[in-house]
């Protein structure tokens, strides 16, 4: 199990710069690797500002962006380009201004795509795509929650306690909307690198209880690693209470 690394930035904005250019050299160094890179997004304010600053970096398309595969870590279960949708913000923040194979876009079922109304069936579809075993991701990229939670994995929920399938529906999320559909840590532990990103006094909590050895079930985003590599990259704000 990798041992995480934290890698502080003075501020948010600071945070999401640094960490954008840090994608664009991994995906790169992917590529001249393998030919092509896979990429996880995540929703929330974090990952949309790493997003823009790709989007607004002169080394942005030092990336072939045709020969990445774009995927997401969870979704709000929301009709196709509801503004609160993650695949919504991700298009407006990146994907909308780069030259992108849209094949290679892979977003999770809208509640009005060919499943309807049904999160379940959304799911099973986004774990089929993926296939068995799960891609082992380039960079998967998540979030953290003020109680924790990381993709759509809030503590002591059913997605948390999941231990086979690699993509879950979500009921009565605490944070709104209510219902959504998210990898589970399962299927986060087969990334190569698996970022945690967050920012704000708020998540210093969280941030120190998942570095300090909580547990996933009380804190998920402990319980997000990668196989090769585990980065936390935080504001100082957020990493104020580590031990
Ligand atoms: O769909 C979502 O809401 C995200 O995937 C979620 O996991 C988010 O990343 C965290 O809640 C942190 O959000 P902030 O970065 O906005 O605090």
């Amino acid at each position: 199990m990798t041992r995480p690394d934290v890698v502080v930035h003075s501020g948010g904005d600071l945070l999401a710069a640094a960490a954008a250019a840090r994608l664009l050299t991994k995906l790169v160094d992917a590529q001249a690797a393998r030919g092509s890179a896979s990429l996880v997004l995540t929703g929330g304010r974090t990952g949309n500002a790493v997003m823009e600053h790709v989007r607004d970096s002169p080394a942005r398309d030092a990336v072939d962006w045709s020969r990445v595969d774009f995927y997401w870590g969870d979704e709000r279960f929301l009709p196709a380009g509801h503004p609160d949708r993650n695949e919504t913000q991700a298009r407006a923040a990146l994907l909308d201004h780069i030259p992108l194979d849209p094949a290679r876009v892979h977003v999770m079922e809208p509640s009005d795509g060919r499943f309807g109304d049904d999160p379940d069936a959304a799911a099973a579809d986004y774990a089929r795509l993926l296939g068995s075993p799960v891609p082992a991701f380039d960079v998967l990229l998540l979030g953290v929650g003020e109680e924790g939670h990381t993709a759509s994995i809030f503590p002591d929920s059913p997605a948390v306690h999941e231990t086979s399938r690699t993509v879950v529906a979500v009921r009565d999320c605490p944070k709104p909307p209510p219902t959504r559909v998210s990898l589970t840590l399962p299927a986060i532990r087969y990334a190569d690198e698996v970022w945690l990103m967050t920012t704000g006094e708020a998540k210093a909590d969280p941030v120190a209880r998942a570095l300090a050895g909580a547990t996933e079930v009380e804190i998920p985003a402990a319980g997000a690693r990668g196989t090769h590599r585990t980065l936390w990259l935080l504001d100082s704000a957020a990493a104020a209470k580590i031990s």
